[in-house]
C-alpha cells in the first residue's frame, strides 16, 4: 500500500526548472507533468493497473504511473508511481519566450553508427529485400534506423538539454524518463516528440500516426514547396496509410466509431510529416490507457509491416539495439486516462555520453540518399537542442 501526493504548479516551466535526474517530466498539449520519488514500480504496460489499485493518492483520479517502454517488447520497461506528482498547464501557454537557450559544453566527440555510407547500402538492402517479399507476405514496409553516440567533456546536464527541447518547441510531446541503469550511472531518456501513440480521456481514445516526411528549408519559398510535394507524394502517402490501416485495425476492437479523415501536414522546427488524427468512442469507456498502447505498439511509423518480418528485418539491419528509442513514453492515472507518446526525436543519455537516433519508413521506391537527408534533419531536433550545431537561420516552428 503507498499514497502519492499530488499538487498543482503555476506554470510547466516551474515543473521544468524543479526537474532532476531520476524525475520523470511530460509535457503535452493537454498540459505539463512532473513525477519527483519513487514508492512503486512495473516494468509492462500490463501490470500498471494492478499497481495503481494498490495505493491511494491526494487526486481523485488517483495514483499516477510515469515512465517508458522499450521498442522491443520482451525487454523490461520502467513505469514509475512517483511519491509526488505535480501537473501545470500546457508548456506553450506558459511563455517559455523570456528564457534562451543555454548551449551544453563541448567539445563534442561524433561517433555515427553505422557511417551514413553503410546506412544508405542498409536502405539498398532493404529495398531488396521489400522487392523479394512483394505479394508473398514478407515485408511491405520497414523503417531503418541510424544513430549518432556523442561523448562530451563531462556529465550531461539532462535538466538545461530538457529545458532546451522545451524552449525550443512548446508545442511538442517533451520527456524525459528514467532508464533501468546498466551500470551504477544513471540513464535518461530525453526528447521531443511529435507523434502521439495513444491518449485516453473518459470514454474516447486518440492517437496521431505521422508517416512519411520532408525536412524544412530555411528559404520559405522552397520550405512551402517541400510541404506541398509531401502532401502529393504518393510514395509518402503510401507509407502514412501503412500506419493510419495498422492503428485503426489495432484500435478496432477496443472501439464502437473511428473517425479517420484524411491526412494533412504537421510541422516540427526540422521537418514536415504528413499527419492523421484519428478518434474513437470506446466500447467500454474504462479501457485504460497502457491496455490500448500495448495493442498499439510498435506501430508500422517505427517498425513496419508486417510487425514480425519488419523487426526481423531491423535485427538482421541495423548494428545496434535500439533500446527506448521507438518504445513509448507516457503516464496513466488510476481511472485508465492518460497519454502514450512515440519515443522518437530522443537521445539515451547516461554520464557523459548521449545515443541520439533517426529512422525513416522505407517503402518499394525509397531513395537511400533522401533517407539520409531525412535521418539527419530528425536528428537535428537534439543536435540543435544540444547546441552542438549552430541554431540556423531556418524555420523554428
Ligand atoms: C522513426 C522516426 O520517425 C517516424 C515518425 C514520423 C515519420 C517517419 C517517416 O517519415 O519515416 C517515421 O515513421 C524517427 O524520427 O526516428
Amino acid at each position: 500500500m503507498f499514497h502519492q501526493h499530488s499538487a498543482p504548479a503555476a506554470a510547466a516551466g516551474d515543473l521544468l526548472d524543479a526537474y532532476r535526474p531520476g524525475d520523470a517530466f511530460l509535457a503535452a498539449p493537454s498540459g505539463a507533468i512532473l513525477g519527483q520519488g519513487t514508492v512503486a514500480t512495473a516494468q509492462r504496460l500490463e501490470d500498471v493497473g494492478d499497481l495503481l489499485a494498490r495505493g491511494t493518492a491526494d487526486s481523485p483520479a488517483g495514483p499516477v504511473a510515469i515512465g517508458a517502454i522499450p521498442f522491443d517488447t520482451a525487454s523490461p520497461g520502467r513505469l514509475v508511481v512517483p511519491a509526488t506528482v505535480r501537473t501545470a498547464p500546457p508548456l506553450a501557454e506558459c511563455g517559455l519566450s523570456g528564457r534562451v537557450q543555454r548551449p551544453l559544453p563541448g567539445p563534442w566527440d561524433r561517433l555515427p553508427v553505422p557511417e551514413p555510407a553503410e546506412h544508405a547500402a542498409g536502405v539498398e538492402r532493404v529495398r531488396t529485400l521489400l522487392a523479394r517479399g512483394a505479394g508473398d507476405h514478407g515485408p511491405a514496409k520497414i523503417v531503418l534506423a541510424r544513430s549518432l553516440r556523442l561523448r562530451g567533456p563531462g556529465p550531461v546536464d539532462v535538466g538545461r538539454l530538457l529545458g532546451n527541447l522545451a524552449w525550443r518547441d512548446p508545442g511538442a510531446y517533451t520527456f524525459a524518463a528514467d532508464l533501468p541503469a546498466a551500470a551504477s550511472a544513471p540513464r535518461t531518456l530525453v526528447g521531443a516528440s511529435p507523434e502521439l501513440l495513444v491518449a485516453k480521456r473518459g470514454g474516447r481514445a486518440f492517437s496521431n500516426p505521422l508517416a512519411g516526411s520532408a525536412p524544412r528549408s530555411a528559404d520559405p519559398d522552397q520550405d512551402r514547396f517541400s510541404a506541398a510535394e509531401l502532401l502529393r507524394s504518393a510514395k509518402d502517402r503510401h507509407e502514412h496509410a501503412v500506419v493510419v490501416e495498422a492503428v485503426t485495425e489495432a484500435l478496432r476492437p477496443y472501439c464502437r466509431t473511428l473517425e479517420v479523415p484524411e491526412p494533412e501536414l504537421a510541422r516540427t522546427p526540422t521537418l514536415w510529416h504528413l499527419s492523421t488524427s484519428v478518434t474513437g468512442e470506446l466500447r467500454d469507456p474504462e479501457t485504460p490507457s497502457p491496455v490500448l498502447a500495448a495493442a498499439l505498439h510498435p506501430t508500422p511509423a517505427v517498425c513496419g509491416t508486417p510487425t514480425g518480418a519488419a523487426r526481423a528485418a531491423i535485427a538482421e539491419t541495423e548494428p545496434f539495439d535500439r533500446g527506448f528509442y521507438t518504445g513509448a513514453v507516457g503516464y496513466t492515472d488510476a481511472r485508465g486516462d492518460g497519454e502514450w507518446i512515440v519515443s522518437i526525436r530522443c537521445a539515451d543519455v547516461a554520464g557523459d555520453t548521449l545515443g541520439l537516433f533517426a529512422g525513416g519508413g522505407i517503402v518499394g521506391d525509397s531513395d537511400p540518399d533522401a533517407e539520409l537527408a531525412e535521418t539527419s534533419a530528425k536528428l537535428r531536433t537534439l543536435l540543435l537542442a544540444l547546441g552542438v550545431e549552430p541554431p540556423d537561420a531556418g524555420p523554428q516552428h
